[in-house]
Order: C-alpha cells, then structure tokens, then sequence
C-alpha cells in the first residue's frame, strides 16, 4: 500500500506541474494507513436505508477496493455510481488533498446504497498525513488567478470526526 501511495501521490503532483514529491512531503515519513473492512448485508428495504450515510472523507486520500457496485459519489445534485472494474483501486480524494492542492482536486460527498440480493464487501485504506504536521495549499497552487482558499491544519482528521458524528462537514473550519 505504500508504494501505491508513493505512485499515486507523486502522479497527482506531476499532473499540477508540481515538483513530484511535495505531496509526499506533506503527508509525511509518518503517514497514517488505516484499512477499514466493511460488509453490507443484504437489505429488504434499499429504497429507506442506507449501507453508509452522505460524508466526505477526512483523509488525504481514500484507497478503496470493492466487490459489487454500490458506492455513489455526489455530483451536481445527482448520485453517480462507482462501476465496479475489475484489479483496479479506486482513488477518492479526501478533504486534506482538497486543502493541499488549493482547491483543485475536489473531496466529494459519497454514500453507499444497499442492495435486496447481494452482501456487499469493500476494503477502505485511508491515508492520512503525520500527526501533529501541518500541511496546507502548495506553493505553486496558490497565486493571482487562484488566490489562497485554505489555511495551514494539523490533525484536520479530529476535527473532521467531531463533525461527521453530527452528520456535518468540517471542510468549512479550514477556509481562510
Ligand atoms: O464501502 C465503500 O465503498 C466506501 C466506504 C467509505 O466511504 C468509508 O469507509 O469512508
Ligand atoms: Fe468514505
């Protein structure tokens, strides 16, 4: 898993037209990876319940490997859905990768739905930067054009938790 984070933190860096390792920098020798395991069962009433409620995630970034479809990412007012391909990892950008690139790269709000036929499994990895480092827009994203959106955090993720309990986003607390 770190050496996918290596690989995909260094080709988000190099697609800003960024120095390859200033992600990384950020995250820090001591970034976190937590993997989270989660099993939907099967649900009689998908129309009313379900699976995981709308958030956004705390993280820099979310690895997540999943089995059948039912993860939705909010787009426009609409829930898209995640097609399933096979061998791949998707990669859903959470609100610390929003902060880091300025605004750029969007952590956006996902749910997932239940199904009446099939249990559902999906691995979550959530890589997240060193405690107690604070990390904040890059330099070469933040100029005339883009003035500065987001302050300098350390351990957004607690507060981001705090929030999430009460259903809320914690994105607002680290704008400038
Ligand atoms: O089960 C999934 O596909 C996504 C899980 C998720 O969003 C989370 O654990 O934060
Ligand atoms: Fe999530």
């Amino acid at each position: 898993m770190r050496m996918v984070t290596k690989l995909v933190s260094k080709s988000m860096a190099k697609s800003l037209h960024l120095e390859e390792n200033c992600f990384l920098e950020q995250f820090g020798e001591g970034a976190a990876l937590q993997a989270r395991f989660n099993y939907y069962p099967c649900c009689q009433r998908p129309d009313s319940v379900l699976g995981l409620k709308p958030h956004s995630d705390g993280t820099g970034y979310t690895i997540i490997l999943q089995d059948i479809e039912g993860l939705q990412i909010l787009q426009n007012q609409q829930w898209l859905t995640v097609p399933t391909v096979p061998n791949a990892l998707f990669i859903l950008m959470g609100d610390q990768m929003e902060i880091m690139t300025n605004g750029i790269f969007k952590s956006p709000v996902h749910r997932v739905i239940t199904n009446k036929e099939k249990v559902r499994t999906s691995i979550a990895v959530f890589y997240t930067p060193e405690k107690n480092k604070e990390i904040g827009p890059q330099d070469g994203l933040v100029n005339e054009e883009r003035p500065r959106l987001f302050k300098h955090v350390k351990d957004y993720e607690i507060i981001h938790w705090e929030h999430y309990q009460r259903g809320m986003r914690a994105l607002h607390t680290a704008q400038v």
